[in-house]
């Protein structure tokens, strides 16, 4: 886990080749839906494990068979609340949910509209109540120009004050992460890796395209009644 020098509280998996090799399946054009699920899942999965690190744990006295020995009790893992940004979160949280299985799960739609203006629409909003032992990570593969988390994180803070609130993804363009942090700098944010920059129609490059495309198949237009 890397800090990233630009901002506090934003790290990257850089150094973790595992990662990264997840990561270079993802990004080729030529990895089909169901592997890029597969990768989403795994990234979930590990870099939730990777999250546990920075989480609070209770020492514990415990028995074995033989004797008293030291045990701990993870506090924080069991006060999880996972909040799933549809479409493309749901690979991801899939693979987060393993690690933290007593997680209770918002879900919320966010569907982001063209450039320049990038407006997002969210229709459907289920989170739970967030207490304030709870860590939040807020799962979302992609941080390109950041309105969607935006709007996301000003959603969720009206269900509670969370310990933590953490952004979890795959790839961020530095944009994203400066509106975010800008605009709520006790946010931290995790994603595998921090990509170059964002191209005119919002897309992050080097990037992986369009995530939720990728994962669940590009969707058509049928004509309006
Ligand atoms: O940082 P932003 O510029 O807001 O872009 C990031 C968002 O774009 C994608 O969602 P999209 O709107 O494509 O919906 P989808 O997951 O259903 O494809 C992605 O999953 C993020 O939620
Ligand atoms: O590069 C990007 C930017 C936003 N959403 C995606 O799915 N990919
Ligand atoms: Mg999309």
């Amino acid at each position: 886990m890397i800090a990233d020098k630009r901002w506090k509280g934003v790290y990257s998996f850089e150094d973790s080749p595992f990662l990264m090799e997840i990561l270079t399946e993802l990004r080729n054009k030529h990895t089909g839906a169901i592997e890029f699920r597969k990768g989403l899942v795994k990234l979930g999965r590990y870099m939730g494990y990777e999250l546990t690190k920075t989480m609070d744990f209770e020492k514990v006295e415990i028995e074995t068979p033989l004797e008293k020995t030291e045990g701990i009790i993870a506090k924080d893992r069991k006060n999880v609340v996972i909040v799933t940004v549809l479409r493309a979160a749901i690979p991801l949280m899939e693979g987060l949910i393993k690690v933290f299985e007593h997680a209770r799960v918002g879900i919320v739609s966010a569907s982001r509209g063209k450039a320049p203006k990038f407006e997002i629409e969210m229709n459907y909003i289920k989170i739970p109540e967030i207490k304030p032992e709870d860590t939040v990570i807020i799962a979302d593969p992609m941080i390109a120009t950041g309105s969607t988390l935006l709007k996301v994180i000003e959603e969720v803070k009206k269900y509670g004050t969370p310990k933590r609130l953490i952004v979890l993804g795959v790839l961020a363009a530095p944009e994203g992460i400066s509106r975010i942090k800008g605009a709520y700098p006790e946010v931290e944010v995790f994603v595998t890796k921090i990509d170059r920059e964002l191209n005119d129609h919002g897309y992050i490059l080097p990037g992986l395209g369009d995530a939720g495309d990728r994962a669940f198949g590009a969707p058509i237009k049928t004509a309006k009644k």
